[in-house]
């Protein structure tokens, strides 16, 4: 049978770049993106204002809701200082174990926790079962009706205090309009748009940087 496509993405990362690299991952990916076959990753364009989120930020504890194949999760751990807590939640079984090889590829495994779930479920749990307080740092990646809900749910379960960072991709492309509406008018949050492109396309598409007030 047909290989999927997260299959075809994890073949071209084996075969072009270095065990160990992460650079030479995300190239590799954005290479095969640009050149061969379109996927949902974050991108180059979108993921160069991601890290300087991540580096402005420099979070010890970051929350990734939608792994897909990895390519942002390798992104942001590349960044991380040592002694920081990664989880990313990826709700596909099929897609995660795509992941878990991107992840290893880039040698960025003990960096990252990867759970299998959907993040309605897992957000209630991270403080007992993962041992976190707080997020310095929640990049929204999933299904794009699940970010305003999520959002309500991390606000919910204390997830967040005064400073927390949450970034929001595809806000205009495929959009995520209830989510802009609440963040954007909320007194808790202090938001900022980065216009950018739809991943591997002329499309508009951007970044939402919104700061937790508490
Ligand atoms: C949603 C996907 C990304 C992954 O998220 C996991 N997921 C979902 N819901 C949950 C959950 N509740 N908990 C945990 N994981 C979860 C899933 O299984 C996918 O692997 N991303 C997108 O659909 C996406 C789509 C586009 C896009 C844009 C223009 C087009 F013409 C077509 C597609 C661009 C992007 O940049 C995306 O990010
Ligand atoms: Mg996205």
């Amino acid at each position: 049978t047909r290989s999927t496509r997260p299959q075809r993405l994890l073949h071209a990362v084996q075969k072009n770049a270095t065990r160990g690299d992460p650079r030479s991952v995300i190239n590799a990916i954005d290479q095969f993106c640009r050149h061969k076959e379109w996927a949902m990753n974050v991108g180059d364009e979108k993921g160069c204002i991601l890290d300087s989120v991540v580096s402005e930020v420099n979070p010890s504890t970051v929350l990734e809701l939608g792994t897909y194949c990895g390519y942002s999760t390798v992104r942001i751990a590349r960044l991380l200082p040592p002694g920081a807590k990664f989880i990313t939640l990826e709700f596909n079984p099929k897609v995660a174990k795509i992941a878990r090889q991107v992840i290893a590829w880039a040698g960025l495994e003990d960096k990252i926790q990867l759970v299998e779930g959907a993040s309605g479920d897992l957000i209630p749990k991270m403080k007992e079962q993962f041992g976190v307080e707080t997020f310095d740092l929640v990049f929204l990646d999933h299904w794009k009706d699940r970010y305003l809900p999520d959002t309500k749910l991390m606000e919910e379960c204390g997830l967040l205090k005064k400073g927390s960072i949450l970034l929001a991709d595809n806000v205009i492309c495929p959009g995520t309009p209830d989510y802009l509406e609440y963040i954007r008018n909320s007194p808790r949050y202090k938001s900022q748009y980065f216009k950018s492109h739809l991943e591997y396309t002329k499309v508009e598409d951007g970044l939402e940087k919104s700061v937790f007030l508490g």
